[in-house]
């Protein structure tokens, strides 16, 4: 299956790297990381131990391929899917955190299939030409609005014969809330109190972390996905433990001094709250805290 990975920083990357062991791969990256992929080929490091060799551009438009990767961060998901849009692609595949990333992509490629996937990879582009995968996960997909269309499966079996974990969902809308409500609650303490992901496991962020996650499942609720509070819940207990050692992404934001994905997780909670008339007070207070850093360091207005 060709593939275009537009945003092969860390996590597109990655997955771009495996399957270009077995696929014909182009990663949209900027001119640096292009460059050293390019001129050495790309260093998967960490979990796996190996060198690839995609094609790397750091222009994304005009391109074609089987199927589009999108791993670029929530904010720049517009721009993505413009420069997407001047190219040809059989299927879209969002891998990104937050909510509202397929939307934004199906209404600018009108046409186009687009799936909605989750990653529990962890990955760090450490340099240009290198990236590391700190722990294996798994990757699950779908269509975005629920089923399991022929270009998902087909997807899918391109991303196992590369040997990437992968699962075939019917149910996408259900994992993209619950992983949603587990973000709102692990990400924004964690980057605010500058702590790893195991601080939510205990004391007052764990009561924090537990309101946010049990508002954002009552929303999924409320826009008609069944997401129990006990689920989410679990959920979030889980992955925190799973990963406790870990740096959210979202605290690795904030000390990088780079904008956040704040909108797209608790701030995609507040807005669809706010049209169906529910008060989700933990995530609006956590909302504003990490926008105001945000307009603080000047990253937004
Ligand atoms: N890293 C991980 O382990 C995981 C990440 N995710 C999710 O995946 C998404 C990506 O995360 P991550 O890989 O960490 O983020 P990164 O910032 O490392 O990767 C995105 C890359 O895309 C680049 N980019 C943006 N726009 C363009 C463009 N027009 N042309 C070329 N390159 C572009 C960015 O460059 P620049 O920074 O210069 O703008 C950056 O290098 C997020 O939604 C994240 O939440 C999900 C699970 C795990
Ligand atoms: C699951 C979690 C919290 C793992 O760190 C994550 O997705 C993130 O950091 O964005």
């Amino acid at each position: 299956m060709e593939t275009v990975v537009f945003g092969a920083g860390s996590l597109g990357s990655l997955v771009g790297g495996l399957l270009a062991r077995e696929h014909d791969v182009w990663l949209v990256a900027r001119e640096d990381h292009a460059r050293a992929v390019r001129e050495s080929g790309l260093r998967l490091r960490g979990e796996f131990d190996d060198r690839v060799f995609p094609a790397a551009t750091s222009d994304g438009r005009e391109l074609e391929a089987d199927l589009a990767v999108v791993t670029v961060k929530a904010f720049d998901t517009g721009a993505a899917a413009d420069a997407l849009a001047t190219g040809s692609f059989d299927a879209v595949l969002s891998l990104q955190n937050g909510m509202g990333n397929e939307e934004t992509l199906a209404g600018r490629l009108e046409g186009t299939p687009v799936l909605a996937g989750t990653a529990t990879y962890g990955a760090v582009r450490r340099e240009p030409g290198v990236v590391e995968c700190t722990g294996r996960g798994e990757i699950v997909l779908g269509d975005r609005t629920g089923g399991v269309s022929q270009p998902a499966k087909e997807v899918g079996e391109a991303f196992t014969q590369a040997g990437i974990e992968t699962a075939v969902v019917d149910d996408m809308p259900r994992w993209l809330w619950e992983k949603l409500a587990v973000n709102a609650g692990i990400n924004p303490i964690t980057a605010l109190t500058a702590t790893e992901n195991g601080a939510v496991l205990g004391g007052p962020a764990n009561d924090l972390a537990r309101e946010a996650t049990a508002e954002a499942a009552r929303v999924a609720r409320e826009c008609g996905v069944a997401v129990s509070d006990r689920e989410a819940l679990e959920a979030v207990e889980t992955v925190a433990d799973a990963t406790a050692p870990n740096t959210s992404s979202m605290a690795q934001d904030l000390q990088a001094d780079r904008r956040t994905e704040i909108d797209a997780i608790n701030g995609y909670v507040v807005d669809r709250a706010a049209e169906r008339g529910i008060e989700v007070p933990t995530n609006r207070v956590l909302t504003a805290l990490v926008r105001t850093w945000e307009h603080g360091r000047g990253i937004r207005e």
